[in-house]
């Protein structure tokens, strides 16, 4: 037991971390007008501990005592413009005070401010709305909060006291001034928020965002008097579906979710069978700030017998990480340890019937909401497509969901689009990888599948270039790089053939320029071909056959997971005036040679990379110009 030790000063004072204290201005000087959040936030928080106690009470029953029941209780004080909110949770002994109100725990945050003090005027009022703002929120209606609280099983009480403006104190409680167990928060209302001390006005805001916390809320407006239950703290996932209206489902989404948006998408299910689980899960409208963060897990709650385990369970591959929501089953003990839970077999089964119900209900709506799903895609696809590389079993499924900008015009095309419109001959899907989709759509390695009127799917996500290399066939059609190896294109009938039939002398000159080219660039590119791809440009590069698609190697090169890269292939248009024009240059060899490099430079230029070596490049350009010009 932890008592206040005679060393220990009546109050000590503390700076916050630098990052609270700009959270803490970002807030109080919000663009954010709804200030009502942070009811929720606060609520949010008091049910949480209320849960954690009933989890650390499974193997400690006796810091139950003689209050069992979970409860959070709102005290309006009108006259001294005050608000309390008080659970009787787990509370915080004064290191985990310290540590929770003077620091933020969660990656990504700082990340996160800096964008919103970058953008404070416009994105920044929805950006903040959708990071789930917590304790500190209370800043925003109040200029002094006080946090009494006595942790489960202890004596001592502590009392963390500040006016959010740069620190805070924390001294110890005498017992009588403390709550038996749990957490007392007290706000000092500033006068702009004095409409929190309305019982109207609160239980209105607790009834729309928080009535279905699953710890009952109660209300009292003046001391003595008996509370009110404003909710029952009824578990909203044990109703059956068609008692839950969606205004439920989305107030209950934005409580467990700490996000403001609407559910794109609600899984609402019960398992019945080898497994019995129910499963409430949303994917939300828009992005969490944090959805790149590496470090960003999935965030379903885990509860057991409706008893709130942990949220770090993994319940949805890290492709659905944007999901949020529960699992409740009924068919793992209480007292299963947080680290017995990752390698638990029923575990492992409910996760492959979540992520199964949730790709089901994608799939669903894609066809019944086309426009909606879209929206998911934009959102979330290239997420959803790590699951392309991941989840070898879901490849197909996955492929099935997977939307795609085409060069058939602006929209996103399904690969069901894209077979159906697809060549009778053509065995492959193709696809062109590049880090920008003005980049790929102006690639030369387009040109001749544009003009036979082949679509290309263009993928501007670095995932792609790592699951299009091991991608499964779909419908019997295989993935293929229109920048590397042999462009097939032989096979298709070009609409107009306009290439007039070459004389052979023409026919040997290009031969020729061809082996000069190989001659003078062997250090740069493995081979010099002939291309049917290019139609309007006069060369591009591609890779060979095998080994690595272009894309893929300069990303792997700038992670610096490979160390040589392998010679691309220069191709040329011999139909193309210029080439036809160096080709026929046979009595000037200098500016052969001086050309043969340039096209190649030029060929580097339109892959986006630069001249490998920028001054040869520039002498060579100033020597071609002055010939043109007669200088
Ligand atoms: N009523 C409470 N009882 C016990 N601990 C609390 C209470 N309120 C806050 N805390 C502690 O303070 C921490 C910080 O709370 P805060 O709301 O800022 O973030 P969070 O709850 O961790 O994250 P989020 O807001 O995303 O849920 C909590 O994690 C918890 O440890």
């Amino acid at each position: 037991m932890t008592t206040a030790t005679a060393e220990k000063p009546v109050s000590e004072a503390h700076v916050f971390e630098a990052d609270v204290a700009r959270l803490l201005h970002m807030m109080v000087h919000s663009v954010y007008s709804d200030k009502d959040v942070f009811l929720r936030e606060l609520i949010s928080n008091a049910a949480d501990a209320c849960e954690k106690l009933r989890y650390e009470a499974i193997a400690t029953p006796s810091l139950l005592g003689d209050d069992p029941d979970a409860r959070i209780l709102l005290k309006l004080d009108g006259d001294n413009r005050r608000i309390v909110i008080e659970d009787n949770g787990i509370g915080m002994s004064r290191d985990e005070m310290i540590e929770a109100l003077g620091t933020i725990a969660r990656s990504g945050t700082r990340a996160f401010m800096e964008r919103i003090e970058a953008n404070k005027a416009g994105e920044g009022a929805q950006l903040i709305g959708q990071f789930g703002v917590g304790f500190y929120s209370c800043f925003m209606v109040a200029d002094q909060v006080e946090v009494a609280s006595r942790r489960a099983g202890e004596e001592a009480a502590w009392l963390w006291s500040s006016d959010g403006k740069g620190s805070y104190s924390v001294s110890p409680l005498e017992a009588s001034e403390a709550p038996t167990r749990g957490t007392r928060i007290t706000l000092h209302l500033n006068e702009d928020a004095k409409t929190y001390v309305s019982r109207w006005t609160v239980e209105r805001i607790v009834k729309q965002q928080s009535g279905h916390v699953p710890v009952p809320i109660r209300i009292v407006e003046k001391e003595g008097e008996e509370p009110q239950q404003i909710t029952d703290g009824t578990a909203l996932w044990t109703k059956s579906k068609s008692d839950v209206t969606p205004e439920e489902y989305t107030e209950f989404y934005r409580g467990v979710s700490g996000q403001y948006d609407d559910p794109a998408l609600t899984v609402h299910f019960r398992a019945e069978g080898r497994h019995e689980y129910t499963t409430l899960a949303f994917v939300p409208t828009t992005a969490p700030f944090d959805l790149f963060d590496p470090d960003r897990k999935g965030r379903m709650k885990l509860y057991v017998k409706r008893v709130f385990i942990t949220d770090d369970a993994e319940l949805v591959p890290r492709y659905l990480r944007f999901v949020r929501g529960l699992v409740d089953t009924a068919d793992l003990p209480l007292n299963i340890s947080r680290e017995m839970i990752q390698d638990s077999p029923i575990l492992g089964a409910i996760r492959k019937g979540v992520t199964s119900r949730i790709l089901t209900a994608l799939e669903k709506q894609a066809e019944s909401d086309a426009e909606t799903y879209l929206k998911f895609w934009e959102t979330f696809g290239s997420v959803l497509k790590e699951g392309l590389y991941d989840d070898f079993e879901r490849k197909t499924q996955l492929l099935g969901l997977a939307r795609f900008q085409t060069t058939a015009g602006d929209g996103f095309r399904s690969l069901a689009d894209y077979l159906k419109d697809a060549k009778e001959e053509q065995k492959a899907i193709y696809y062109l990888a590049g880090s920008s989709l003005e980049q790929l759509k102006a690639s030369p390695q387009l040109e001749g599948f544009r003009a036979r009127g082949i679509e290309v799917l263009l993928l501007t996500d670095p995932i792609d270039n790592f699951w299009v290399m091991n991608a499964p066939e779909f419908e019997g059609k295989s993935f293929k790089s229109v920048s590397q190896g042999a462009a097939d294109l032989a096979q298709f009938a070009k609409p107009e053939e306009k290439a007039e039939e070459k004389t052979p002398e023409a026919k040997a000159e290009v031969a020729s320029l061809i082996a000069l080219a190989k001659e003078k660039l062997k250090d740069e590119v493995s081979d010099v071909i002939n291309s049917d791809r290019l139609t309007e440009s006069a060369v591009c590069l591609v890779a060979p056959e095998t080994g690595y698609d272009r894309q893929l190697e300069k990303l792997l090169q700038g992670a610096g997971q490979l160390k040589t890269a392998t010679k691309p292939i220069l191709e040329i248009n011999a139909d193309h005036p210029l080439i036809k024009a160096i080709a026929g240059a046979t009595g000037n060899p200098a500016l052969q040679d001086d050309a043969v490099h340039l096209l190649y430079d030029q060929a580097r230029v339109l892959d986006g990379d630069k001249p490998t070596d920028p001054r040869g490049f520039a002498e060579r350009m100033a020597r071609v110009f002055s010939k043109a010009l007669g200088a």
